[in-house]
């Protein structure tokens, strides 16, 4: 029987009585973390302090910690005598807490256990190379009982915990200045903060300090295009963002986007009037002098010289502007005595009218591009047959093209760099380096040792650039295959395609016979090509008919030439 009034049942909280005391909590420990913000940064910012004065201490070699704790126990004294002293130091301390405790300031941050095992493994490594026999010094920064708290001064980890950023000191007597040295530690320190990224070095030799950061990676895969660029101007691939200032608008993947590139300018006024492309084997030298070629033809005439052979510029035979593709030696001796006439000419060309008090004519002024890939080859060939080397004839457009506005383009391979001749290494201001290069290697060609060479994962095209005196810059070279390459990827190949420019009207320079006709390709259709644009032909140095200054005729006078060189 039901007694009245009826005992109220215990019920827990219903679920909207549950979320709204959840909410409750949570506001109150918001406002409360809210409240203590202030002192929970001090709090941590002492913390770090703290360690970063442990740190310090524990670096400072026992010889010196006594007058160390003199002097401090003399500014405490000082501090103390001083009127405000003690609340200045208050403050002073406060300040640097508040700093160090910000967020994201993590100097003083302790790693995690994986982390400082990571660290530990690094110093351990470094330890063999950065340590002495018979040490004199009772602590020294690098020692097998050592700890790596000792050296490395400033780390950053990245968000999979691995090393983003590392600055660690080096004794003084580690020659820095020994590039092979150099390159054992960066090595090193590479392996063991993981093969498959890029990392910079930056020695400073004057503190004895070496910082390791890992680059954003480079803007990779980005076709050939029309680039925007000036006169003269040629893009030879992308750099980082904080490298140089400039930026050219590209489409990638069909996205319109602006990256860092590394320009190279030409021409009578430039400083750099010719390139120098070293590289390893399959490491894209060919692909590079493939988009330089493309971006001369828009305002210029071009020479190629293949040394290897291997067919890889056929695309450009028979193309408006392109005056010759050679491959055999008996061409390329053709062609470098005619740019030797024709930079000559249009050197008198030139002076007469400057005398004259006139412009200096078209004909003598249209870039002219004398473009050798692999010469070593052809060189070696004509000492061993007692023919003129090529590369000894191009010693005239090399020192003098500047000023008759011919530009040289030499790309080699490392193991066959020795053959160039000083002239080629002496007036190719602009030098690029492609693919793994040993700390010679890299110096030969750039003139620094404090190039860290990219891993042996990096994709092709990848490399270093200096034009001149100026920075080394990473590079990563404009995607631009050999369009007739039925292996290459074929948007890349289109790409090319709608780069290369019509057919040419006339007959090639070069009159080759061994040439297969250019392939169909489904290129631009096909303009006339514009005679009056093309180079004049030295009149001193060909046949009467050969001096109307076409290509045709230039292409008649070669052929003589040539036919003369094979009679002898
Ligand atoms: N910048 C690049 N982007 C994409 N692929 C590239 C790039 N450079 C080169 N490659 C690819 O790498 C391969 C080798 O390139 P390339 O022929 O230019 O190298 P190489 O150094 O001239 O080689 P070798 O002289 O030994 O024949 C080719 O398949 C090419 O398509």
């Amino acid at each position: 029987m039901a007694r009245w009034p009826l005992p109220r049942p215990r019920r827990g909280p219903g679920p909207a009585t549950t979320g709204r005391a959840h909410s409750l909590v949570r506001s109150g420990t918001d406002g409360a973390l809210d409240v203590l913000h202030p002192v929970i940064t001090l709090v941590r910012g002492l913390g770090r302090l703290v360690v970063l004065a442990v740190r310090w201490w524990s670096r400072t070699p026992k010889e010196r910690r006594g007058p160390v704790l003199f002097l401090l126990g003399v500014g405490v004294l000082v501090v103390a005598l001083m009127p405000w002293g003690p609340a200045f130091a208050v403050v002073l301390v406060v300040g640097a807490a508040a700093w160090q405790g910000r967020e994201g300031a993590g100097v003083g941050a302790d790693p995690s256990e994986e982390e400082n095992a990571r660290l530990q493994a690094v110093y351990e490594a470094l330890v063999p190379l950065f340590t002495l026999p018979d040490d004199p010094n009772p602590q020294p920064l690098f020692a097998h009982d050592g700890s790596w708290e000792r050296a490395f001064d400033e780390i950053e980890f990245t968000g999979d915990g691995r090393i983003g950023r590392l600055l660690l000191r080096y004794p003084a007597h580690f020659r820095d200045s020994d590039a092979e040295l150099r390159f054992v530690v960066e090595r090193l320190l590479g392996a063991k903060s993981g093969r498959d990224r890029e990392y910079r070095f930056v020695w400073d030799e004057e503190r004895n300090e070496l910082e390791m950061t890992v680059p954003e990676p480079l803007p990779e895969g980005i076709r050939a295009q029309r680039f925007v660029t000036g006169p003269g101007e040629v893009v030879l691939g992308f750099t980082d963002a904080d490298s140089v200032h400039r930026r050219v608008p590209v489409t990638d993947a069909g996205q319109a986007r602006d990256v860092p590139p590394v320009v190279w300018r030409t021409g009578a006024r430039a400083t750099e009037a010719h390139l120098l492309v070293v590289g390893a084997p399959g490491a894209g030298s060919t692909t590079l002098l493939r988009s330089v070629v493309l971006q001369a033809l828009e305002h210029g005439d071009v020479l190629v010289v293949d040394g290897s052979g291997s067919g890889e510029y056929a695309c450009l035979a028979g193309r408006a502007g392109v005056l010759a593709v050679e491959t055999s030696l008996t061409g390329a001796v053709a062609c470098a005595e005619w740019a030797v006439h024709e930079t000559e000419r249009r050197l008198s060309v030139a002076g007469r009218a400057r005398q004259a008090g006139n412009l200096v004519p078209d004909d003598a002024r249209r870039p002219l591009w004398v473009v050798l890939d692999r010469p070593a080859a052809l060189s070696h060939l004509a000492r061993t047959e007692g023919r003129r080397d090529p590369l000894e004839l191009l010693q005239v457009p090399l020192r003098h093209g500047r000023a008759a506005n011919v530009t040289v383009v030499v790309a080699e391979h490392f193991e066959c760099a020795d053959e160039l001749n000083q002239a080629v290494r002496s007036y190719s201001r602009a030098r690029v380096v492609l693919g793994t290069a040993s700390p010679e290697e890299a110096w030969s060609v750039l003139g620094v040792d404090a190039v860290s060479p990219p891993g042996p994962l990096t994709p092709p095209g990848r490399g270093f650039a200096r034009l001149g005196a100026g920075p080394v810059l990473r590079l990563q070279v404009p995607a631009t295959p050999d369009p007739l390459d039925d292996a290459a990827n074929e948007g890349e190949r289109q790409a090319v395609l709608r780069l290369l420019p019509p057919p040419a009207t006339g007959r090639p320079v070069s009159g080759r016979t061994d040439q297969q006709p250019a392939p169909e390709m489904s290129g631009p259709p096909a303009p006339a090509a514009p005679a009056a644009a093309q180079p004049a032909v030295p009149a001193a140095s060909v046949p009467e008919k050969a001096a109307a200054g076409t290509a045709a005729a230039a292409s008649v006078a070669v052929s003589e030439q040539q036919a003369g060189v094979q009679a002898t």
